[in-house]
């Protein structure tokens, strides 16, 4: 058999003792489907002395994980420290500078700097590779840049994020706390070091922009991805979309809007109601779904878990394989230099079906300003639900669901209530997938 592959690990957490776990469990198999085994040389983690249940002892210690990339026995160098700047950056920079190979499972690393680093990795003739930064251990990349890489996609659209999913179906199964669930995705490793970047969205942006980029062939833009996550649904929402027939699920979508000359890129993290019938509507906990759109494959949908240990180091590993085997490959599925760039997209003239929540004061004339906003605004409601008695503040919550129309008259009947006191918190508005 071939020489080993080299690599050297840096960051022992979730991720990266999963990595150790995986090349150790299944060596043998990866040695003969890589043609060569794959051999840790070095390892490198913030505290030497932390259990992680994993046996480092053939493996060298780094204190800096720098010093990697320089060693002559490193052929590839594994990123799975997090974070979009500080030590990752360095580190990857680094690796790349001096030759190595690299992998990471980093989607905010790959988001803020992902068109400098593959230009750099593809002008020094080195693999960059991010499989399990999108959709963890769904093979999304590979499936986007090889198997459908035939294909003008025009969408791609799914639920990207494991603890949002996670936190949205818990509650929905079992009426569970919000803190309460996000706790337990935080114990069982789905969420990121900083849980707000899950909750409000940022993390599904990222992959998202990974995923428009590769998908469309597009110069990524996470810059230009509107964003909201899911802190401002309710117990109560997820109760009225419920009575509706719909599940709320956290949907990032990208796709292409050709209603001018020069595309342009509409990207976008939002809560969304789906209807039970939907696919979608039955993705529950970590697990993640990706839709894509392609003119001559039609719709593929590729689903499976999206955070974790085992299914991310699934993908850190097949990328490692896919470097053993010789394959760079183009970092985005195309040269950096070939990806279009692309202005982003209005969202204002998007038809759509919206969910609103209001919440209210329990008291006469407050419906009617409501409806008299819909009205001038002309948005025509399809159904209302007041629910109940008031709660100790004497506030009630109104779910509406419109007609279609254009999401920019959703907005200006929010405009018009701004700053009403018939308005005891601000409303939340939520697109509908029919
Ligand atoms: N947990 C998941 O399910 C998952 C899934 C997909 C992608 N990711 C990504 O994988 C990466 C790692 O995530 P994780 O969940 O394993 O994180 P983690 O917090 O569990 O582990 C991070 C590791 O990096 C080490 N580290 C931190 N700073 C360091 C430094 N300066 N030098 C050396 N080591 C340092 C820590 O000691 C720790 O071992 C992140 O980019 C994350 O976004 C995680
Ligand atoms: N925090 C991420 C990990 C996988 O990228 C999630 O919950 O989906
Ligand atoms: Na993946």
């Amino acid at each position: 058999m071939a020489e080993p592959l080299n690599i050297a690990l840096a960051g022992l957490g979730t991720v990266g003792t999963g990595v150790v776990r995986l090349i150790e469990t299944n060596a043998e198999l990866i040695a003969r489907r890589a043609g060569r085994p794959i051999r840790i040389v070095a390892v490198s983690a913030r505290d030497r002395t932390k259990d992680r249940g994993v046996d480092l002892s053939g493996y060298d210690w780094e204190d800096d994980p720098d010093a990697m990339t320089l060693r002559d026995d490193v052929d590839v160098v594994v990123e799975l420290v997090g974070g979009s700047d500080g030590p990752a950056l360095t580190l990857v920079r680094g690796a790349i500078a001096h030759g190595k190979g690299l992998v990471t499972a980093n989607k905010a690393l790959i988001a803020h700097h992902g068109m400098e680093l593959a230009a750099s990795a593809e002008k020094a003739g080195v693999a960059l590779k991010f499989e399990a930064a999108v959709a963890g251990g769904i093979p999304v990349i590979k499936g986007l840049s090889e198997g459908a890489a035939a294909n003008a996609i025009d969408r791609v659209y799914g639920i990207l994020n494991g603890t949002c999913n996670y936190i949205l179906s818990t509650m929905e199964d079992t009426g569970a706390d919000f803190g309460d669930v996000l706790a337990d995705a935080q114990r069982l490793g789905y969420a990121e070091a900083d849980p707000t970047f899950d909750i409000e969205g940022v993390d599904a942006a990222h992959k998202l922009s990974i995923l428009a980029a590769i998908a469309f062939g597009a110069r990524l833009r996470f810059d230009t991805v509107e964003t909201m996550g899911i802190s401002r649904v309710k117990a109560a929402d997820i109760e009225q979309a419920h009575t509706l027939g719909y599940v709320i699920r956290l949907i990032g979508t990208a796709e292409i809007d050709r209603s001018e000359a020069a595309p342009r890129l509409f990207q976008r993290v939002r809560p969304h109601l789906v209807p039970f019938g939907h696919p979608l509507a039955h993705v529950d906990g970590p697990t993640n779904a990706v839709v894509a759109e392609g003119n001559f494959m039609g719709r593929l949908l590729f689903q499976g878990a999206g955070a974790g240990d085992g299914p991310t180091a699934s993908a850190v590993v097949a990328d490692i394989i896919d470097i053993a085997r010789g394959e760079k490959g183009a970092t985005f599925s195309m040269p950096a230099g070939e990806l279009e760039p692309m202005e982003p997209a209005p969202t204002g003239h998007r038809l759509g079906r919206s969910y609103i929540r209001f919440t209210v004061p329990d008291r006469p004339g407050v419906l009617a300003e409501i409806t008299a906003a819909m009205r001038d605004a002309n948005v025509s409601i399809e159904s209302l639900i007041q629910k109940g008695d008031p709660d100790d503040d004497g506030e009630v919550i109104i779910a509406m669901v419109t007609h279609e129309g254009p999401e920019s008259a959703v907005s200006e009947a929010m405009r018009i209530l701004e700053g009403s006191d018939s308005l005891a918190a601000q409303p939340l508005v939520m697109q509908i997938i029919d």
